[in-house]
């Protein structure tokens, strides 16, 4: 069993003390009241405190001895529930129940998710969550059979059309080292005068920047990463020699007003070197800002992170890069990333990475499975009361399209268990 076969980062995982804690606030003195325990339940209803050692008295005292990183985070207010104008209604659904009981609404409830004994855990998950679609390149940026330009083209348009704010839509990279992008240009000629959106695309150094110009891209990403195996196994060199050539990107692109992202990949864990400690996540993504990054996405490139390392890894970032500047990006190998997302948020993060229907995976990274699918990710917000803006409807419809297009079942589980009948894709 390879090292990055088991967790990593035990060592890092909340003490004894704070896990009692969570126990006290668990099963034993917090039972789920069982007909509130449905699918997609707000389980924030679904529990109650009953010992005299409430979790609201032992909250603060908590918060403040055992995560110092919440002095780093936006001032929050007391929050109302969007739980109720959130819907994820679908009207495609084949569940009798589901639509009997809800009127197509969410399974989420309606009560005011800050008026409850449970405000403490929602303090600090920010209102709105701008998702970042990466299905169009990271999703498909492994796949060996080439997917025509046109079906590439269509994705984005329904993607785009679900109300995503930003749709990342190809790599301006070697042809060579990634085939299924050679179609940058003609990908971005077809999509880049869709308006209300943002459309950002990788390149790798000056020549893809040059080149994802010409074609019209109006935003870029550069991609960098912790690991020192991984940099020079996925852009064939050093961390440092990036940082160099992002320099020259970040200098081009604002001379254009062009924003840049930016990545860290290999957060937790490197496909050959193992487990990653958090200062050298934290080094890159301060280089990556201080050049003028506006934006820096973390990236689980193997999927491998759990809570029990997310959070020490953000700890150390958040030192050095404001939390405001800061998306997570988790591959769902082990089937942690909602998890890995949702202590992402009560940290304060606020945009989060997805890949429709759960596509993807690195060429560089074997083994990786994809991204942590939108459906999923937006099912969850919606259940927390989180706005997105995203209609999971028509986000089924781009899934149910892509998944068809390459002939699989799609990875997201909530695409699975509520589109079980669609009406055709185009009719959107
Ligand atoms: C970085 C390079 C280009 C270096 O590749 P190299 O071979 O070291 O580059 P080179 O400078 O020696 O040039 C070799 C050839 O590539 C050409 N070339 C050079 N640059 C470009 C370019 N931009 N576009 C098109 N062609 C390019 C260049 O012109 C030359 O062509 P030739 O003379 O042989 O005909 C290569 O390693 C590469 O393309 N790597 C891309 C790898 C990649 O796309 N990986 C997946 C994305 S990263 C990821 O998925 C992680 C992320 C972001 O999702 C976050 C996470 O999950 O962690």
């Amino acid at each position: 069993m390879s090292s990055l076969e088991q967790p990593l980062g035990l060592d890092k995982l909340p003490s004894l003390s704070n896990i009692d804690w969570l126990n006290r606030c668990s099963s034993s003195a917090c039972r789920p009241i069982e007909e509130d325990t449905v699918m997609g339940s707000c389980w924030i209803e679904g529990r109650s405190c009953s010992s005299s050692n409430s979790c609201d008295e032992d909250s603060e005292e908590y918060r403040q001895e055992t995560l110092p990183w919440k002095r780093q985070m936006r001032g929050t207010s007391k929050r109302t529930s969007n739980a109720g104008r959130n819907s994820v209604a679908c009207g495609i659904v084949n569940d009798l129940r589901y639509l009997s009981n809800h009127q197509g609404h969410s399974y989420s409830n309606d009560k005011d998710i800050g008026a409850t004994k449970y405000k403490w855990f929602f303090e600090d998950i920010p209102r709105y969550v701008k998702v970042v679609e990466v299905g169009p390149r990271d999703g498909l940026q492994n796949e060996k059979i080439i997917v025509p330009t046109s079906v590439k083209v269509e994705l984005i348009r329904k993607l785009i059309s679900s109300g995503l704010p930003v749709v990342e839509a190809t790599s301006f990279v070697s042809p060579k080292w990634v085939p299924q992008l050679a179609d940058a240009s003609d990908v971005i000629e077809a999509v880049k005068n869709f308006e209300g959106v943002n459309l950002p695309v990788l390149t790798p150094n000056l020549k893809g920047f040059k080149a994802a110009v010409a074609a019209g891209a109006k935003e870029v990403a550069v991609f960098a990463s912790a690991s020192e195996s991984f940099s020079k196994s996925n852009i064939n060199c050093s961390i440092e020699e990036s940082l160099s050539r992002y320099r020259a990107v970040t200098s081009s692109a604002k001379e254009l007003s062009i924003p840049v992202r930016g990545y860290v990949s290999c957060i937790v864990g490197c496909p050959v070197e193992g487990s990653i400690s958090p200062s050298k996540v934290a080094y890159v993504a301060k280089e990556l800002h201080d050049m003028g990054c506006f934006e820096i996405s973390l990236g689980d490139t193997i999927g491998v992170a759990t809570p029990g390392n997310v959070l020490p890894m953000l700890e150390a970032v958040m030192a050095v890069v404001p939390v405001e500047k800061l998306a997570v990006h988790f591959h769902d190998t082990y089937g942690q990333a909602l998890s890995n997302i949702l202590v992402s948020l009560q940290m304060g993060i606020s945009t989060v990475d997805s890949s429709i229907a759960g596509l993807g995976g690195c060429p560089y990274a074997k083994g990786a499975s994809g991204n942590v699918a939108t459906e999923d990710v937006v099912y969850m917000l919606n259940g927390l009361g989180v706005k997105t803006n995203v209609d999971l409807n028509k986000l089924l419809l781009a899934g149910e399209y892509i998944s068809k297009q390459l002939g699989r079942t799609s990875g997201s589980k909530t695409a699975i268990a509520l589109c079980r009948m669609t009406p055709d894709a185009s009719k959107i």
